[in-house]
């Protein structure tokens, strides 16, 4: 895998302290990073009043990676605290690095949470779990954690996925893999743009994969858009073993060349990976968990981006397994 450096955006200092006040003032007014409709609406009102240097590095993804590095911001290893043994029990640890990934959030676009993941909270705590070392979800670590689209399952999943890190002594390696950097056949891509299999809810929305309303509905892997080739990827809830032959070899070729042209992202405390969710795959090299208050530790927000035209129209009519997304603003 290649460990080519990610594009980085470098905040300028200025930038760095009107977000840093920015997200203390917040802290101080609320006491607490869980949402209210009040906080959310100071929110939206701080983040339009954040000045065009920090606008400019919220920019859309514009690269063939899909995804860039925000480098600047600092973490407090002493005044952040022990990591989290899970993210039920992590209630405000970290509460001001929250409100600093919901206000670029909202820079960029509008934050959305999930009434079945980590209780709707707005941003996640991504942190090993003793008990879910081998599962396919952000809590677990002894496996390799393969390259997904995140929430693929679902038509109102995110447009960008943004991952802020707290603390990575053991520098664990974030994965990711875009689209527009894969070769494939016209063929292939043909096959793999017809809906053929469902993409089942993971393993993080246990009510969902109880959803029996409705039958599971295919989806194309692969879209071509305007602005070029996007992708709908998750293998480990995707029942392979439904389709005919072709077409698994086909997804086959496509998983080999994700994994030709993976690079692998060690985010440091403060850096914040930011990945456009339509092209890229991402997923997290297995790791030993330490256990002890000092186990790797990621804050992790998804963001929509309005008007976005990445995904097939039929994404529409999806019944999205019972689950819907919350949007942090109204718009
Ligand atoms: O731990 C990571 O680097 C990524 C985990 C992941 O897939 C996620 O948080 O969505
Ligand atoms: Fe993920």
């Amino acid at each position: 895998m290649s460990t080519a450096a990610a594009p980085a955006r470098q905040l300028d200092p200025g930038s760095t302290a009107e977000i840093n006040q920015a997200a203390r003032a917040l802290l101080a007014e609320f006491g607490t990073s869980a949402t209210s409709p009040r906080l959310l609406e100071r929110v939206a009102g701080t983040a339009a009043s954040l000045g065009d240097g920090v606008r400019h590095h919220c920019r859309p993804v514009d690269t063939e990676d899909g995804l860039f590095v925000l480098r600047g911001l600092t973490v407090d290893d002493a005044s952040a605290g022990p990591t989290p043994a899970g993210w039920a029990s992590a209630g405000d640890s970290g509460a001001v690095h929250d409100l600093t990934l919901l206000l670029l959030a909202t820079v960029m676009g509008n934050p959305i949470a999930w009434e079945g993941q980590q209780n709707g909270r707005f941003v996640h705590n991504i942190v090993p779990s003793p008990g879910h070392e081998a599962e396919q979800t952000g809590a677990s670590s002894s496996v390799l954690l393969s390259p997904h689209t995140e929430d693929a399952f679902h038509p109102g999943r995110a447009h960008l996925l943004m991952l802020g890190c707290m603390r990575n002594h053991d520098r664990i390696a974030t994965t990711a893999a875009s689209i527009r950097r894969v070769r494939l056949s016209d063929e292939d891509v043909a096959l793999l743009s017809r809906p053929v299999l469902p993409i089942l809810p993971d393993d993080a929305y246990a009510q969902a994969q109880g959803y029996a309303d409705e039958a599971p509905v295919p989806v194309p892997v692969l879209h071509t858009a305007d602005e070029g080739l996007t992708l709908r990827f998750d293998p480990a809830y995707t029942p392979l073993e439904q389709a005919g032959e072709d077409w698994r070899a086909a997804y086959g070729r496509l998983e080999d060349e994700l994994a030709r042209v993976a690079t692998a992202v060690s985010l440091d405390p403060g850096e914040v990976l930011v990945v456009d969710n339509d092209l890229v795959v991402h997923g997290r090299v297995p790791f030993t968990a330490r256990y002890d208050g000092t186990d790797r530790w990621l804050k992790r927000a998804s963001v929509r981006v309005p008007g976005r035209a990445t995904r097939p129209p039929a994404e529409d009519a999806e019944h999205g397994y019972g689950q819907q997304a919350l949007e942090a603003h109204v718009r």
